[in-house]
């Protein structure tokens, strides 16, 4: 599926709502992700991100807007579409950008972050969001030919702490080193406020997930607030 330029740039200073249920989980449905990504539309979002090709499937018949697709594949180590296969079945269930891991940690399939986003362009002309930790990863991942680079894994990789609310520090880092593309900021923003700010670190736009569409997190911030419940 094809971005234009401009479409692209559309995005710039807008929100992305990420939708996605964990294995086990009630809401673990395509279906389900689908009709909440339609509703984060009504609500502003100017994107979607999604992860698993029936729910990139689902959602893209559900919205008009632009769907970031994703396919995580385990939860350690390189995990986030992790390789050529699985993002190139990410573009092919519809996606218009495939967002996958943009660190500088080895593949599983031994191919390079350059080698995988040139054959994302050359075999489906999605565009490719690189999820990183630090800004080298960025470095790196803008290098490498990402078309935007995201702050995804900040905070799950080792090389920055796992702040509270967003790295707004390695926002201001990755906004500082003037890469040409996109800078996308994600995890844990967690409230309108802290969505703003990414924005002033420099953001290009800003990705809210559990915040918005993860019903048992919501939930818990204020059963934990009201003690607990126990
Ligand atoms: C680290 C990782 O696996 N992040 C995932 C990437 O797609 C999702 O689990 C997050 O929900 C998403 O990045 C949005 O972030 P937050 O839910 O904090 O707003």
């Amino acid at each position: 599926m094809l971005l234009s330029k401009e479409q692209l740039e559309a995005l710039r200073g807008q929100l992305v709502v990420s939708a996605q249920a964990y294995p086990g989980e009630p809401m673990r449905h395509p279906q389900t992700m689908a009709q909440m990504a339609a509703s984060a539309v009504i609500g502003g979002a100017a994107a979607i991100r999604v992860q698993g090709l029936a729910d990139i499937q689902f959602t893209r018949s559900a919205v008009e807007v632009p769907v970031i697709g994703l396919f995580k594949d385990g939860h350690e180590g390189v995990f986030i579409t992790p390789t050529v296969h699985h993002a190139l079945a990410v573009a092919q269930s519809g996606a218009h950008i495939v967002a996958l891991d943009g660190t500088r940690r080895e593949r599983p399939d031994g191919k390079s972050l350059a080698q995988t986003i040139k054959a994302v362009h050359e075999l489906s002309g999605a565009l490719v969001m690189a999820d990183c930790g630090s800004l080298d990863d960025a470095l790196a991942a803008a290098e490498a030919g990402a078309d935007l680079v995201g702050t995804t894994l900040a905070g799950y990789t080792g090389e920055r702490p796992k702040t509270d609310g967003p790295d707004l520090e390695l926002l201001e880092q990755i906004a500082a080193a003037g890469l040409e593309c996109p800078l996308v900021a994600e995890g844990r923003i967690h409230t309108p406020a802290q969505a703003r700010l990414a924005l002033e670190a420099g953001a290009f736009a800003v990705v809210v997930g559990t915040a918005i569409t993860h019903p048992a997190t919501i939930t818990s911030w204020f059963s934990d607030a009201l003690g607990g419940g126990s």
